[in-house]
């Protein structure tokens, strides 16, 4: 694998679901492979469960680590070509990321949507810049429009908990004070789409996702009615995707909030969440601390998925 941005680097996913309880069983199995390996991670933005359980997922592989907080340490960057540089910035990303390039094997990037220009997010510019320049394999720790490696472990986790081969997975819009990426839900979205789930997805109008993540996804505008009988409810906030709403706050309407209400009509549904979290925004402190809450179980296999990605890296490297 030469790069990991979306469902599709990954291949064939029971093959990766394979590697991924296989590593599960026993995660120093590959301890050797990435010995005198370095992995740099770079984050644009803030980070709890990318920064632990990928840098865990390094270790695991016998790999060195560095991480990297742009504009926190290192120079604030430009990063738009033509701007005359005699601000505040005295560095531009051309040049630091063939640099960070020179000491590392790995390199990962995490860099959300900015909200400023659609085009320029869903391009995924900088994401791509790294890919382009830095001469190294790369993946994402949560780019413009996707979050490859959350949802690989949201697959891990619907895997190892649904009781039936084809789980009813609910993906729910639910309010939050500030315009959310939609990376995560489009993320999520492709993967559950490359699965034979029965995936649909809920939101108030307005909120419609970038059609070629909703795929064949149904969408249902009314949540009590797409709660019906699911196994795995999967809540998230994003702000507007479409025409001139994009990035804006539509709606704060805390009737979406999952609630024992909405959990009642589901068939004792797993709850979801990639965390972080707002309790009694997105969902209420009965739900997320209930039997049926797997949010936990759901961040540890970040430290899976993060492995069986960075294995395949390294053996792309030979
Ligand atoms: C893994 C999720 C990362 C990010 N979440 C946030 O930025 C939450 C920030 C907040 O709640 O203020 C998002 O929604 O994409
Ligand atoms: N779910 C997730 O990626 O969490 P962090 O933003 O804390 O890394």
């Amino acid at each position: 694998m030469k790069k990991f941005t979306c469902v599709q680097d990954i291949g064939d996913l029971k093959s990766a679901l394979a590697e991924a309880f296989e590593i599960k069983k026993d995660r120093f199995k590959y301890v050797e492979l990435g010995r005198n390996k370095t992995l740099m991670m770079i984050f644009f933005n803030s980070s709890l469960r990318t920064r632990l359980s990928t840098q865990k997922a390094a270790f695991n592989l016998g790999m060195n680590v560095m991480v990297l907080d742009i504009n926190q340490g290192a120079w604030r960057l430009e990063t738009e070509r033509g701007v005359i540089m005699d601000g505040d910035k005295p560095e531009h990303l051309l040049e630091a990321i063939p640099v960070m390039g020179c000491y590392c094997d790995l390199i990962g990037v995490r860099s959300f949507a900015r909200f400023e220009d659609r085009d320029f997010d869903y391009k995924e510019t900088i994401l791509n810049q790294f890919i382009q320049y830095s001469g190294r394999p790369v993946f994402s720790m949560e780019a413009a429009t996707r979050h490859p490696l959350q949802s690989f472990a949201d697959l891990i986790t619907i895997e190892e908990y649904k009781k039936t081969a084809r789980p009813k997975v609910v993906m729910t819009w639910a309010p939050h004070p500030r315009p959310l990426p939609q990376a995560v839900p489009n993320s999520f979205a492709e993967w559950m789409n490359a699965t034979d789930y029965d995936f649909v997805i809920t939101h108030p109008e307005g909120y419609e996702l970038d059609p070629a993540f909703v795929g064949d996804a149904k969408v249902e505008y009314d949540q009590m009615k797409a709660f019906e009988g699911a196994d795995f409810v999967y809540a998230k906030n994003w702000a507007a995707y479409t025409g001139d709403n994009y990035g804006q706050i539509l709606s704060k309407d805390r009737a979406w909030t999952v609630s024992d209400r909405q959990m009642a009509v589901t068939n004792n549904a797993h709850f979801m969440h990639c965390l972080p979290v707002r309790r009694n925004m997105i969902v209420t402190d009965d739900v997320i601390e209930s039997p049926q809450s797997i949010v936990i179980p759901e961040a540890a296999n970040r430290e899976i998925s993060a492995t069986v990605v960075l294995k395949r890296l390294l053996e792309g490297l030979k």
